[in-house]
């Protein structure tokens, strides 16, 4: 193993900047699937034998990615993706569980859009894990424009990153659709709410979804076209095909896989979630118009 070396895994937007940051301090690699022109890339053989590692590669990518890939060798990871995995509902801190101890992972949650990170513009993370030691060992590779919070509501974080994702496309929608600051003051505000009563059933903490990692995130994500749910909600307003809007994105967009989750899951244990119920019904189709009616009615 490669003592007190860094590296990031998955070098899109997020793991470059991500990588950015994490070079202020020490040297930090980066390795992807493809080779890309970036300072400090390293094949995934080199990255994995490093003692830290970030992983910034998309949530439905995971597990496969894992199983393929990933040999535990007393690595400490953490963990940049947010989402829900769609095909089992999964959580992404119980897919990791099969590879990974608690005591060796950690997440992170917050609003930090990397083109913001990039630029080296101020931010706050949170980096939630069951361990302190975690935090206390990344914290140390962040840049004086991070500021880290510590956490140990692992479950909270990660419903409030991946739920924010949905309500940032409900929110595009009503942008899109030229409903007002009222109804999107609301949406985003019953949201909150809904994302709480979710990630509630999972035993995640209310103060989670008050602070940096729901409502940070949710306001950041749910109110700017920087964000790319938020786009594919503007979209989807405009009456584009989802394909047509993914095609153009060309990035992802995790709000769309997990807005297939968040309905499993509340079909399964029967959790009152109307918004992103109603994303569900837009994405595979429904006219935005008529989910309107039925929010306001039900
Ligand atoms: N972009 C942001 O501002 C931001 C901020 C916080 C969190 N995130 C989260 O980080 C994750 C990654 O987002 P991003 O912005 O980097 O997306 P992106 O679309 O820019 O890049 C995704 C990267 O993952 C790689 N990838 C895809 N499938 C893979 C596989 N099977 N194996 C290995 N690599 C694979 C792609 O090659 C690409 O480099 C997402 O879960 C996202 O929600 C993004
Ligand atoms: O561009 P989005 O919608 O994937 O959002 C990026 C980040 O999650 C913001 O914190």
């Amino acid at each position: 193993m490669r003592k007190g070396q860094i590296a990031v895994i998955g070098a899109g937007k997020w793991g470059q900047a991500l990588h950015f940051a994490l070079s202020f301090k020490q040297e930090c690699f980066i390795s992807s699937r493809t080779k890309k022109d970036i300072k400090n890339f390293v094949d995934l053989e080199y990255a994995l034998s490093c003692e830290y590692l970030v992983i910034a590669i998309p949530a439905q990518e995971i597990r496969a990615w894992l199983k393929e890939n990933f040999k535990f060798n007393n690595q400490k990871v953490l963990v940049a993706s947010k989402g829900i995995e769609a095909s089992s509902g999964e959580f992404l801190n119980d897919i990791y569980a099969n590879f990974i101890p608690d005591k060796n992972i950690g997440f992170i949650s917050g609003p930090s859009f990397a083109a913001e990170v990039i630029k080296a513009l101020p931010c706050a993370l949170v980096l939630n894990s069951k361990s302190k030691d975690i935090y206390d060992e990344f914290s140390k590779f962040f840049p004086d424009f991070i500021k880290t919070y510590y956490s140990k509501d692992v479950i909270g974080a990660e419903i409030a990153g991946a739920y924010k994702n949905v309500l940032a496309i409900a929110s595009g929608i009503c942008e899109g659709l030229n409903l007002g600051k009222n109804a999107q003051a609301s949406l985003i505000a019953r949201g909150l709410v809904e994302m709480q009563r979710f990630g509630k059933h999972f035993k995640a903490k209310k103060a989670t979804f008050l602070g940096l990692s729901g409502a940070g995130d949710l306001f950041l994500t749910a109110n700017s076209t920087m964000s790319r749910n938020y786009r594919v909600g503007l979209g989807l307003a405009q009456g584009k095909s989802l394909k047509l809007i993914l095609e153009e994105l060309k990035e992802v967009a995790e709000g769309v896989q997990t807005a297939t989750a968040i309905e499993k899951l509340s079909n399964k244990y029967k959790i009152y979630t109307p918004i992103a119920k109603e994303v569900k019904l837009i994405l595979d189709g429904k006219n935005p118009k008529d989910s309107l009616k039925d929010l306001i009615k039900n």
